[in-house]
């Protein structure tokens, strides 16, 4: 799969200029966060799916009570979006309603069910944030590998992890889990995220997939930092 670039803004204007630098032969995948839908909704992946044919990756990571969240996700399988997120911290019985929810409204609009990635540990969170901060004790990377049997217990397709987790969560998960693995910096930068590699390493450890926003959107020819992306990810461009 090539890199999802997270289109992280707040207008669809923004995201749609975005997809227009692109060649219309280029597959791109293109993961809409809470900022975008929340300010714009449902209408927005129609209108980027009009400005360039690309696969929706919608992350609204549901966190709530498994009645709620059923609910919410029948809604979400309603929009033929191919990937969508939860967080495992809402426990087995969340998830499993999940992807219940997910299920039946995919069923119900005809389409295939979005596949379901649980978010482990969100890869802003250091050792010390996780200790001291939220009060849990152990590893961030046993946390992230307990959460990730949660999520394949569950019937989730896979999660989002670091890329720096992915041996470990491929020890106690089937060779079809995807790993998802957004805090990827090219070249190092002082920000949110805390455990990050490069696409080269993602790849290295063998993630499934890697999630790239600022790298590529504030880049000053998003492009072009997306082909160098590309290229450290795949090997080569992906033109095909
Ligand atoms: O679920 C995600 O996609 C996600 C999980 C996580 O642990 N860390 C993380 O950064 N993300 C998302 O991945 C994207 C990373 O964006 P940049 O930090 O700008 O590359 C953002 O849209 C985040 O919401």
């Amino acid at each position: 799969m090539p890199p999802i670039i997270a289109l992280d803004y707040p207008t669809l204007t923004d995201a749609t200029a975005l997809l227009a630098r692109f060649a219309s032969s280029t597959p791109l995948v293109v993961k809409i966060g809470m900022e975008l839908y929340y300010g714009n909704g449902p209408a927005a992946l129609a209108r980027l799916q009009a400005v360039h044919p690309v696969q929706i990756f919608l992350d609204l990571k549901l966190h709530d009570i498994p009645h709620t969240v059923e609910r919410a996700a029948f809604q979400l399988g309603r929009l033929g979006v191919q990937l969508t997120t939860a967080h495992a911290a809402g426990g087995l019985a969340m998830l499993q309603a999940a992807n219940r929810g997910l299920a039946a409204g995919a069923a119900e609009a005809g389409l295939p069910a979005p596949k379901l990635l649980a978010i482990t540990q969100l890869t802003s969170t250091s050792q010390s944030m996780l200790n001291t901060q939220l009060q849990i004790p152990g590893s961030v990377a046993a946390s992230v590998q307990h959460l990730a049997a949660i999520a394949q217990a569950a019937g989730c397709a896979g999660v989002v992890a670091s890329a720096r987790e992915v041996p470990l969560i491929r020890a106690v998960t089937k060779p079809e889990f995807l790993i998802v693995t957004p805090g990827i910096r090219p070249t190092p930068v002082a920000d949110d995220q805390v455990r990050v590699t490069t696409p080269a390493q993602a790849k290295a450890l063998g993630a499934n997939a890697i999630v790239v926003g600022r790298p590529i959107t504030q880049a000053v020819d998003p492009v072009a930092a997306y082909d160098e992306i590309c290229r450290a990810w795949l090997g080569e461009k992906e033109d095909s």
